[in-house]
């Protein structure tokens, strides 16, 4: 069967088109024929003068469909990017880290080279990583739908005053309150912006929603941690604001005042290749630069 790899790249550095077509040159040695989003071709770094033919691909829903993975050059934002052309048709997808932080990334830029020959033997695992799935609705209707890997952050559109939610867990009523927003985040989504809100770290591993307020003006305004068969809903109240959902701060929905926010785990996952074993901790201290210095672990 023939192998293909749809490659996704920050195409805005020079430095990150070198790389790309290094990697376009090693996969055709290989004999793994590559794909690339046709509009960004030119600015890819693999188009002609690498000695590699790609395939152009539209960035619809069956970029991916029938490659072994998405391969990824950049930093969080081209990988939730390629995880976007990646999920409808289930395709891994593998981040190498060529941006700032990285933290969706599984290598650093340093370790390209193992990570190809990997990629090469198909020596890797795929594992589910949690979405969450949202609904925006007003009285009986569904004004809109989506989904997201990190988060739904619902924001008041106008900045302008406060925007006083309503907010339910399984169809009862847990507390009302003003705030800037509300973030329903993923285990994946624990360490980008919930974190700034203040919501705990969650071990990729585990399944969950995260409820954060964001600057809320209320004495209970505490993260929540529900079930990944809960139901989460916002309602904003009728008199107040129009919000919008941003997911991933890449998608967004419209919630006008008076509308309802729905929120369950993700019926796609989207499939996240694993390069090693290194424990997530491992990864949180050296993304976040955590000071481990007097750590003596057991003997
Ligand atoms: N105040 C905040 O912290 C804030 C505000 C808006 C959006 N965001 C995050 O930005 C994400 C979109 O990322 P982008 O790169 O396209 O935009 P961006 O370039 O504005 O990046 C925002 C920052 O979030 C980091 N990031 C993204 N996902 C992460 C994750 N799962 N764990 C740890 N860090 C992560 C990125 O590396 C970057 O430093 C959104 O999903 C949201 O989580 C954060
Ligand atoms: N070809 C492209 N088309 C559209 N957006 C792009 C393209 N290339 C890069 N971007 C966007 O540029 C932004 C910055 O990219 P990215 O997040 O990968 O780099 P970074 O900011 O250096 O890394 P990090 O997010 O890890 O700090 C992202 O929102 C990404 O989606």
């Amino acid at each position: 069967m023939t192998r293909e790899i749809l490659l996704v790249s920050h195409t805005g550095r020079t430095d990150i088109a070198e790389t790309a077509g290094r990697v376009a040159r090693s996969f055709a040695a290989a004999g793994i024929g590559l794909r690339v989003l046709g509009g960004e071709l030119d600015r890819s770094g693999v188009a002609a003068g690498c000695g590699v033919q790609p395939t152009a691909v539209d960035p619809g829903p069956h970029a991916a469909a029938g490659c072994e993975m998405v391969l990824c050059l950049g930093g969080d934002g081209t990988f939730l990017r390629a995880a976007e052309l990646a999920r409808p048709s289930d395709t891994p997808v593998l981040g190498i880290n060529l941006g700032r932080i990285g933290f969706l990334t599984e290598a650093e830029a340093e370790h390209l080279d193992d990570a190809l020959a990997q990629v090469i033997r198909q020596d890797y695992q795929v594992e589910p990583r949690m979405t969450v799935d949202v609904s925006v609705r007003r009285d009986d209707e569904v004004l809109g739908r989506g989904w997201a890997l990190n988060e739904a952050s619902i924001e008041n559109e106008s900045r302008l005053g406060v925007l006083e939610v309503v907010l339910e867990v399984d169809g009862r009523p847990v507390s009302a309150f003003g705030c800037d927003g509300v973030l329903i985040a993923t285990p994946t989504g624990s360490t980008a912006y919930a974190f700034s809100a203040g919501g705990p770290v969650v071990w990729p591993e585990l399944e969950a929603l995260l409820v954060i307020p964001s600057n809320a003006h209320a004495l209970f305004a505490r993260p929540l941690v529900t079930s990944p068969a809960s139901v989460i809903a916002v309602e904003t109240v009728a008199a107040g604001h129009d919000a919008v959902v941003f997911l991933d701060g890449r998608r967004t929905l419209e919630l006008p005042r008076g509308g309802r926010v729905e929120a369950v785990c993700g019926e796609r996952p989207v499939q996240w290749v694993r390069l090693d074993s290194a424990p997530f901790a491992d990864r949180m201290v050296r993304k976040f630069d955590l000071p481990v210095t007097g750590w003596r672990g057991r003997a």
